[in-house]
């Protein structure tokens, strides 16, 4: 028996069938693919079309969106620091689950804390954690404001506003990192093939 966090007298549950059982039925390896990168940067269009292209080699993904979680399960969370800290601890959490599960499982959120993101890499196991930064200057985000929520932010209606003011720590040491600057502009469909030429190399595509 044991204390974990405010729960008392509890005792972990094992099950015949484990993380291996499930991998050789999906012929995966479930993982978690961290998109991080500012408002606008694309994380949400690479999130789908990696889950298209992945799909349609028959691997099974799930997508978990800042923006849709905010509407269920993190819905009593604002953009304060400790609340963004919570929203990507149980948004870890959950992806943990379904990496557990077999399946790989695409966050797609700013994620702008160093320490929050290290703290979600260290729930899963070595090398199931696959941090991807799409690293986007602030001025083509900004020009690319598909929701109108740059302006409002230059304009003062919205504070604390990622890259405006309040911070982004770009990530040092990801596994992944997808320029868009000048020339070395690459479409969604690029980026998600170098994704997933780094998952068949990591074996992940296979049980
Ligand atoms: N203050 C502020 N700062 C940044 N973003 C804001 C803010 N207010 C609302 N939004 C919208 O919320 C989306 C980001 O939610 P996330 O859950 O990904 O953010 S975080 O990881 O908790 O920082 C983000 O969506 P994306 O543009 O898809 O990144 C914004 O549309
Ligand atoms: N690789 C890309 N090249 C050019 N434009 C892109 C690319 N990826 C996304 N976009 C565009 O940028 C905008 C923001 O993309 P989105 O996926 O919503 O970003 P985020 O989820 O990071 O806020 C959208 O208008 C989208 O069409």
């Amino acid at each position: 028996m044991s204390n974990i966090g405010n729960s008392t007298n509890i005792l972990w549950h094992e099950c015949p069938i484990q993380n291996r059982d499930r991998q050789q039925l999906l012929q995966q390896k479930g993982c978690v693919i961290w998109l991080t990168g500012l408002s606008g940067s694309g994380k949400s269009t690479l999130a789908c079309a990696l889950s298209q292209s992945l799909h349609s080699k028959g691997k099974l993904t799930y997508i978990l969106d800042g923006d849709n979680i905010r509407h269920g399960l993190n819905r009593d969370l604002s953009f304060r620091a400790e609340d963004r800290s919570e929203n990507i601890r149980r948004i870890g959490e959950v992806a943990k689950l379904f990496a557990d599960a077999g399946v790989i499982c695409i966050t797609s959120l700013i994620s702008p804390y160093q320490k929050d993101r290290d703290a979600c890499r260290a729930l899963l196991p070595e090398g199931s954690f696959i941090e991807v930064f799409i690293d986007v200057p602030l001025h083509v985000c900004e020009a690319r404001d598909p929701k109108g929520l740059y302006k409002l932010a230059r304009a003062g209606k919205i504070k604390g506003f990622t890259g405006i003011d309040d911070p982004y720590e770009p990530p040092c040491g990801c596994e992944i990192v997808l320029q868009q600057k000048g020339s070395d502009s690459k479409s969604p469909k690029d980026m998600a093939e170098i994704v997933i030429s780094y998952l068949e190399k990591s074996g992940h595509l296979k049980a």
